[in-house]
């Protein structure tokens, strides 16, 4: 309940939209179930033989027919206009909604998205908000409609013949239940259904990522057979929904039929005895109560049960609303206006999971302008580092300082506009050339784009494609080389112009020697006059660095320059013969 008025709540700016909608829906049912009663008018007063002259009955049926259908005409545009402004209420809330959980996704640490699953953020932000759109929309303001339309034909009914609504109102009990019954079973196939095709499409999500794989390894015949299973488990939760369904509208025509033969019966026999209390046109009228009755019966049945379904959707919408923010930023941020860079690690202490400590009582400083290269085998904490300093994660314990301020000292956004990275697997948006550059950045017009893809030798190749900045590229960055979509992030982060540097630098086997030599020289002109922290695994960057950090299992074992490091003949020996050796290793740049 609590979370039905969280939700709401999100109506309020739409209140007095909502007050009209409900206006609507009043006028709609007292125009609409006021019609039975001009046909009972029409058949007692003109078609039935009243007394009055022939002449006066039909002036009377013109009347009566024009009133007809004015008020039908207006009741059902009243109706349409009242479905649509509902409609919109929905979709204003739902896209109230939706934005509030993306802003929100946006703002979430890096260690609440280690832990969910994309899948599951893209149901929030997707189909669990439609499924809320329709509990608004349909459920709240559909039920208040239903209602309004039930309390009308009753009141109605009872106004005509008290007796012959009793009748009626008895088998009420019995028939709402069956529809609830049939609404669950439904609900529940239909349940089925969005489990399963979901299960369905992440298989075939994993398959079309991995196909290169099956295809290598002849795994297309157990492919196969894993998604014939799902495939069989998707279809019978279709048909199990068929069935249900083709229950539904028989039931609700049988209901009316039973309705009907009650009133037929008990009015009929009224009549037949001469009885005053029901006349031929109170019960037409009656049996058009009647047949009115049961759509709305039946709708207010199934939101009863979707209400369910909806309030779990309601609580995980919530539940990610609600969920806590880790890296917050201070309430007073410092933020100077250029740093020089100094970067320092003071006693850190760091773990992603409690007590499995990744870093341990790391400490060292970067001066500025230099370029500190990591080395270490994998797994020992380097690129952790990198994630520290950008307030990716918090540190447990010690601090990681920027010219003497520690980053938690920073606002985040200020923070990471500073710091520039280029990883090794570079990403590409879709969208042009230029915007992969410029990023939306304000104040980074064509020129600097320009400029920083040249200096990164990025320009040439650039200026090769079909529309040169303006082509567009999809979010694999396809069409371009591994070497060209390295290049292109370096242009991208220099445009930036960041404070700081990042590098992953990953021998790449995959690249030329040309591209290669292109690559070495673009990142040297980045990393010209900026603290620099580079990820190293190039030789000749390890080689090039000002200093030089020998990481083991999270811990700093060496420190120096190359020669320092090769004459204590210890770890770092080791790393870096391994490394000569490695095949990855780009020939031209070995020693
Ligand atoms: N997001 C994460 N959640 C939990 N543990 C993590 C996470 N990222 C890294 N780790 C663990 O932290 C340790 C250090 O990882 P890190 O990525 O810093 O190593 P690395 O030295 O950069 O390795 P590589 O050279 O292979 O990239 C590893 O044991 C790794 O399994």
């Amino acid at each position: 309940m609590k979370m039905a008025r969280r939700l709401l709540s999100y109506s309020a700016p739409y209140w007095r939209w909502l007050a009209l909608a409900f206006a609507l829906i009043m006028f709609t049912s007292l125009v609409v179930n006021f019609l039975p009663v001009l046909l009972q008018r029409i058949t007692d007063l003109c078609l039935l033989d009243s007394g009055s002259p022939p002449g006066e009955r039909m002036e009377l049926l013109l009347r009566l027919g024009v009133l007809y259908i004015s008020m039908a005409a207006a009741g059902h545009l009243v109706r349409y206009a009242q479905a649509m402004l509902t409609a919109w209420i929905g979709q204003k809330i739902i896209y109230d909604l939706r934005l509030e959980v993306f802003r929100k996704v946006l703002r979430m640490h890096q260690a609440y998205f280690d832990n969910t699953a994309i899948g599951t953020l893209m149901t929030r932000v997707t189909s669990d908000i439609e499924r809320l759109q329709h509990f608004v929309t349909e459920g709240v303001v559909g039920s208040i409609a239903d209602l309004f339309m039930i309390f009308g034909i009753m009141g109605y009914m009872i106004w005509f013949s008290p007796a012959l609504s009793l009748s009626i109102f008895a088998t009420m009990p019995l028939l709402f239940a069956l529809m609830y019954f049939i609404n669950t079973r439904l609900r529940n196939a239909n349940r089925d259904i969005r489990d399963r095709q979901s299960k369905l499409n992440a298989l075939m999500q994993e398959d079309l990522t991995g196909m290169t794989t099956i295809q290598l390894f002849n795994r297309e015949a157990s492919a196969l057979q894993d998604f014939d299973t799902r495939n069989t488990k998707l279809r019978t939760a279709y048909f199990d929904e068929v069935r249900w369904f083709s229950l539904y509208f028989p039931s609700i025509e049988g209901g009316q039929v039973i309705a009907i033969l009650i009133t037929l019966a008990v009015g009929g026999f009224a009549i037949m005895k001469g009885s005053d209390m029901v006349t031929i046109g109170k019960l037409i009228a009656f049996l058009a109560y009647v047949r009115n009755f049961f759509h709305p019966l039946g709708s207010l049945s199934d939101k009863a049960g979707s209400f369910q379904i909806a309030m779990a959707s309601v609580e995980r919408v919530f539940g990610l609303l609600d969920k806590e923010e880790l890296i917050n930023d201070p309430a007073v941020p410092e933020s100077p206006e250029r740093i020089a860079g100094t970067i320092a690690f003071n006693n850190v202490w760091f773990a992603y999971n409690e007590n499995n400590w990744v870093i341990k009582d790391l400490s060292f400083e970067v001066e500025p302008g230099q370029v500190l290269a990591v080395v270490g085998a994998t797994g020992a904490g380097k690129s952790t580092i990198i994630n520290l300093i950008g307030r990716f994660y918090d540190v447990q314990r010690g601090s990681v300082t920027i010219d003497g301020i520690d980053v938690r000292n920073f606002g985040k956004h200020d923070l990471r506009g500073r710091l520039g990275y280029v990883f090794q697997d570079p990403f590409i948006f879709t969208g042009t050339v230029a915007d992969n550059i410029g990023l939306g950045t304000p104040g980074i017009g064509r020129e600097d784009m320009v400029r920083a893809a040249k200096t990164v030798n990025a320009h040439g190749f650039i200026e090769a494609m079909p529309k040169g900045y303006d082509t567009e590229l999809n979010e694999r960055g396809e069409g371009l080389s591994l070497g060209q979509k390295q290049l292109l992030v370096m242009a991208r982060a220099l445009a930036q112009d960041p404070e700081l540097l990042f590098v992953l630098d990953e021998a790449t086997a995959s690249v030329d020697t040309a591209t290669e030599m292109l690559i070495q020289d673009a990142l040297a002109k980045l990393m010209a006059n900026r603290t620099s922290i580079v990820i190293a695994h190039r030789l000749s960057t390890i080689r090039h660095a000002d200093r030089i950090l020998v990481m083991r299992h999270g811990e700093l074992v060496d420190q120096g320059t190359h020669d320092e490091l090769m004459a204590h003949d210890g770890y770092y020996r080791q790393l870096y013969e391994l490394l000569m050796h490695s095949p990855d290793q780009p020939s031209n740049f070995q020693i």
